[in-house]
C-alpha cells in the first residue's frame, strides 16, 4: 500500500472513534518546539575565554563533528530543522554570544552580540528563546551564583540576568514572538547544609532585583527552573521546586519544569494539570533522565506519551511552552536533535488522535475496565501511518529516511571538522 492508502485506512480507524484526523494535523502544525542549541556543541559555547563546563552538569562522548563556531552550529541546526516537520524555535544560552574576538564578560553582554542569531532566525522563520549562563565561569567556580555570600559576586550574576532579559526582549521585538528567558542556577551544597534558609533568602532577593524592570510580555517572558540535585549539589539545591513554584506564582512569571530535575519516580506529566490550575502558562524542558539527570536524547517512551496526553487532553497546547534539554556527545548531534524533536512531536500527535471525551467519561462513570482496555488498545492503533502522512505533507523525510540525510551531511560536512 502507498503512504496515501495506508493513511486513508488509518484515518478511518481513528474516525470510528469520532477523532478528526484533519483537525489533529492542523493543531500539530501550529506547535513550536523550542530546540536547545547546546546539543550541537556539547554546551561549550563560543566565548573567547572559553571555560570548562561546570555547574554540576556533564556531557559524555566524543562523537566527531561537533560545531566549533556559530556558523557551523547554525548550519547543523538548519540540517536538523530540515528533517523535523513544522516551524520551531531555537533556545540559546548566553555563552553563544558573538563578540568579534573580544572578551566580553557576561555582565556586559548586549543584544548586539546576538545580532547574527536574530538575522539568521528571521531568514529561517524561527523564534528564539534565551538563558543566562550561570556556570562555566570563574565567578561560579564554587558552584554559587545568585545566592553567593559575597555581595559582589551576587551582583555580577544579577547584572548578567538583567542583561539576559534585555536580550530576550530584543529577540521578541525583532522576531514578533516573545522569547522565554529562563533562569537556572547550579547553587547548592554537596553535603548537608547547616542553614537552608539564608541561601534561599538571598535567591529571593536576587530574583526580585532581576525582575524589577517591567518588560512587555509580548517581547519577553521570564521563567525559573528548579532542580533536585546536581553533581556537587547532591544534598541541597537552593532553587528547589517548592521555592520556584511559590516564587513563580507570587510574581506571575513562568515555572519551568525539567523532566530530569526530580526524583526518578516523580513524573512531570503528573504536575502539569496542577500547575495549570494556578498559572496560565507553564514551561518545560523535556529530557530523559536515566537513573539521574543524565540528559539522554528524548525517546518515545511512556513518560513522553504521558506528557503529550496531559498537554493535549487539558487543551493546553497554547499554555505549555515546550522546550527540549538533552545533550549526548556519543552519537551524531544532528541525529540527536532530529530523534528528540520528532519524538516530542510524535507524542503530541499520539495524544491528538485519542477520543479524550470518551475516555474521561468512562472515568467519571467509574468504568475503569473499559478505560484501561481502550487506553491499551489505542497504543497499537495505526498512529505511525498518520505520522508518516504528516511528514510527507510537511516535506520532511518519512520514517527513518531522514537518517540517510544525516549520514550524507556527516560525510560532506561534519567529518571535515577538526
Ligand atoms: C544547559 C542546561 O541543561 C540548562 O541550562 C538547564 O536547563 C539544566 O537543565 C541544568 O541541569
Ligand atoms: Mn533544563
Amino acid at each position: 500500500m502507498s503512504t496515501d492508502n495506508n493513511f486513508k485506512s488509518a484515518k478511518a480507524t481513528y474516525e470510528k472513534w469520532g477523532v478528526s484526523v484533519d483537525e489533529a494535523l492542523e493543531k500539530l502544525k501550529n506547535v513550536s518546539i523550542s530546540i536547545h542549541c547546546w546539543q550541537g556543541d556539547d554546551i561549550g559555547g563560543f566565548e573567547v575565554d572559553q571555560q570548562e563546563l561546570s555547574g554540576g552538569i556533564d556531557v559524555t562522548g566524543n562523537y566527531p563533528g561537533k560545531a566549533t563556531n556559530p556558523t557551523e552550529l547554525r548550519k547543523d541546526l538548519e540540517k536538523a530543522l530540515s528533517l523535523i516537520p513544522g516551524d520551531h524555535r531555537i533556545n540559546l544560552h548566553a555563552i553563544y554570544a558573538e563578540t568579534d574576538g573580544k572578551i566580553v564578560d557576561r555582565n556586559e553582554l548586549e543584544p548586539k552580540h546576538f545580532k547574527n542569531w536574530v538575522e539568521w532566525a528571521k531568514k529561517q522563520n524561527l523564534g528564539l528563546d534565551f538563558n543566562p549562563t550561570l556556570f562555566s565561569h570563574p565567578k561560579a567556580d564554587d558552584g554559587l551564583t545568585l545566592t553567593h555570600p559575597d555581595k559582589e559576586i551576587r551582583q555580577f550574576w544579577i547584572d548578567h540576568c538583567i542583561k539576559s532579559r534585555e536580550i530576550g526582549a530584543y529577540f521578541g521585538k525583532e522576531l514578533g514572538t516573545p522569547a522565554l528567558t529562563n533562569i537556572w542556577i547550579p547553587d547548592g551544597y554537596k553535603d548537608i547544609p547547616s542553614d537552608r534558609l539564608t541561601p534561599r533568602k538571598r535567591l529571593k532577593e536576587s530574583l526580585d532585583v532581576i525582575l524589577q524592570k517591567e518588560i512587555d510580555p509580548n517581547y519577553n517572558l521570564d521563567a525559573v527552573e528548579s532542580k533536585l540535585f546536581g553533581i556537587g549539589s547532591e544534598a541541597y539545591v537552593v532553587g528547589s521546586h517548592e521555592f520556584y513554584m511559590a516564587y513563580a506564582i507570587k510574581n506571575n512569571i513562568l515555572c519551568l519544569l525539567d523532566t530530569g530535575h526530580y526524583h526518578p519516580t516523580e513524573m512531570v506529566s503528573n504536575k502539569i494539570s496542577s500547575m495549570l490550575l494556578f498559572q496560565n502558562q507553564l514551561a518545560l524542558h523535556v529530557s530523559r533522565p536515566v537513573r539521574w539527570d543524565s540528559d539522554h536524547v528524548v525517546i518515545f517512551d511512556d513518560e513522553l506519551r504521558e506528557i503529550g496526553l496531559e498537554i493535549v487532553r487539558n487543551d493546553a497546547l497554547e499554555k505549555v511552552l515546550i522546550g527540549l534539554d538533552f545533550f549526548d556527545a556519543s552519537i551524531n548531534r544532528v541525529a540527536a536533535w532530529t530523534i528528540g524533536t520528532r519524538n516530542m512531536l510524535k507524542s503530541l500527535l499520539y495524544a491528538l488522535l485519542l477520543p479524550h471525551d470518551h475516555l474521561k467519561k468512562l472515568q467519571e462513570e467509574g468504568n475503569f475496565t473499559d478505560r484501561l482496555a481502550l487506553m491499551e488498545e489505542f497504543k497499537t492503533y495505526p498512529f505511525g501511518e498518520i505520522w508518516d502522512f504528516y511528514c510527507e505533507e510537511m516535506n520532511v523525510p518519512v520514517k527513518e529516511n531522514w537518517l540517510d540525510e544525516v549520514k550524507k551531511y556527516e560525510k560532506e560536512e561534519l567529518s571535515k571538522r577538526a
